[in-house]
């Protein structure tokens, strides 16, 4: 209909037809949006806006836009941001969890071995659900990294339900997103009372926590968490700082809602697509054995590895990008997921290829936009080092400690990687392996050559 709208003499970018009302709406479909945009991009060009009811939408599918987005156009500068990159989550006081980290990956690949154990008279190994416990490591690093070892005075079962509760509601599409002036509307189907419910539920929770903290006493034994930071920096008022206690519950839930499962996530898309390439696996666990020492992978294991790895924004005000005209409050959507595998950029773009980031070639960092994970600029991830840390410790000790097979019955060909829908998604069903400890794979091929040779061997 209007493949470059000329609005009162601006130019807008191509928009794909819409309809009455609903605008492009029906060309997203119900979920695998990621797909349904990239597919959109092919035909309307790497920046496209789409009409998401009466809101506008910005697409953006390659590198060079996403760089001037996120370089340029955001002008946005935060405060909390700022107590998050310098106070909370630095490469400094990263460090200083640690053990924290090690300790939490050792008891995860303890929980392995106790659950995989066998239980039949053939020895035969169970298969675990791995999506389980790698998002149970995830949450209770972070808990014990925000509220110390007592998780604030929380079940960690019903925190862990809450949260799932309000990623649920972060993927809820409330009417008034797309039709603003039918807000009533998320009244009357009862979204409004639920996120009330929640957000009461929530600030319980996170107030009794606080509470706790605030009651310390300065000398406490006790390692100081991120929480007690936090008050610190409040009580000590630098930088102008005049944050509320809202503020600082706000900041410890973002780090949850942040942290817990984008990482777990990570972990597990890099295991399904190790098992899916054996030869890959072969490879990561061969260097992994060879770096490591005979208790596993330590952190300063990790560096000696060539594989180590070195919401939609709003513009504010009318812009230019590309030569189109952007009206403000459009809100931009950067396709990190289609940007990832254009072809324009990347050789094989759909393949499994881990050795594209050995010796640290490709930047995720900020300096590459080919590949922006954590989104990069003033909008970016500050828990890029908390997350690769533990990323990183966790992967290689999984590779290290197990040899990895899927459960009796299902085939590598047969076992799809498959992406579920949501805000971030996992994989399409949960991921269940058969881990072989490896004592249990090195008897095995020292029996297997005693078969072989005989008593001589
Ligand atoms: C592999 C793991 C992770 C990935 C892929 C990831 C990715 C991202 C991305 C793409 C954003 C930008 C979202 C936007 O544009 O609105 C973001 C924001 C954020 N992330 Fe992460 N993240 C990860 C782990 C973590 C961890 C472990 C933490 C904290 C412990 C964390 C804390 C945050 C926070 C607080 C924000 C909001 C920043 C802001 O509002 O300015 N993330 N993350």
């Amino acid at each position: 209909l209007r493949p470059c709208r000329n609005n009162g003499g601006r130019v807008l970018p191509p928009s794909p037809p819409g309809l009455p009302i609903i605008g492009s709406m029906h060309q997203l479909g119900r979920g695998h949006h990621h797909r349904k945009l990239q597919a959109l991009a092919q035909r309307h060009g790497d920046i496209f806006l789409l009409w998401l009811g009466s809101v506008p939408a910005l697409v953006v599918s390659s590198a060079s836009v996403a760089e001037e987005v996120l370089k340029n156009q955001d002008h946005r500068w935060r405060q909390l941001r700022r107590i998050a990159v310098v106070h909370l989550l630095s490469v400094k006081r990263v460090d200083s969890f640690r053990a924290l980290r090690e300790e939490e990956v050792a008891s995860l690949v303890a929980r392995i071995r106790a659950t995989g154990a066998s239980d039949d008279e053939r020895g035969r190994l169970r298969a675990v659900n791995m999506s389980e416990l790698i998002v149970s490591l995830t949450y209770t690093v972070i808990s014990k990294a925000a509220f110390g070892n007592k998780l604030g005075g929380m079940d960690p079962g019903s925190c862990r339900a809450m949260m799932k509760e309000v990623a649920d509601l972060l993927e809820t599409v409330a009417v008034s997103d797309m039709f603003p002036r039918l807000r009533w509307l998320d009244w009357a189907t009862g979204l409004d009372a639920k996120i009330g419910r929640t957000a009461r539920k929530l600030d319980n929770v996170l107030e009794r926590a606080l509470q706790e903290h605030e009651k310390k006493p300065e000398d406490e034994d006790e390692a100081a968490d991120l929480l007690d930071d936090l008050l610190l920096v409040i009580k000590e008022g630098g930088e102008g700082l005049n944050l509320d206690r809202i503020d600082v519950k706000g900041l410890i839930l973002d780090l949850f809602i942040g942290g817990i499962d984008t990482t777990s996530k990570a972990i597990e898309w890099a295991m399904a697509y190790l098992i899916k390439n054996p030869r890959e696996m072969a490879n990561v666990q061969e260097e992994v054995r060879q770096v490591a020492g005979p208790q596993g992978v330590l952190e300063e294991h990790l560096g000696r590895m060539s594989r180590h790895a070195g919401s939609p924004e709003r513009s504010h005000a009318d812009t230019k990008l590309h030569g189109y005209n952007i009206p403000a409050k459009t809100r931009v959507i950067i396709n990190a997921w289609a940007i990832g595998r254009d072809k324009e950029s990347w050789e094989n773009a759909e393949e499994f290829l881990p050795e594209r980031f050995m010796h640290n070639a490709i930047d995720y960092n900020s300096k590459d936009f080919r590949f922006i994970p954590f989104s990069t600029g003033r909008r970016g991830c500050p828990g890029i080092a908390f997350a690769t840390r533990l990323a990183e410790l966790a992967l290689a000790n999984l590779l290290y400690h197990f040899d990895w097979e899927l459960p009796e019955g299902q085939d590598v060909e047969s076992f799809e990687v498959m992406e579920s829908s949501g805000l971030s998604p996992s994989l399409k069903s949960a991921l269940t392996l058969v881990a072989k400890p490896l004592q249990a794979t090195l008897q095995t091929s020292i029996c297997a050559l005693s078969e072989k040779w005989g008593d001589a061997t």
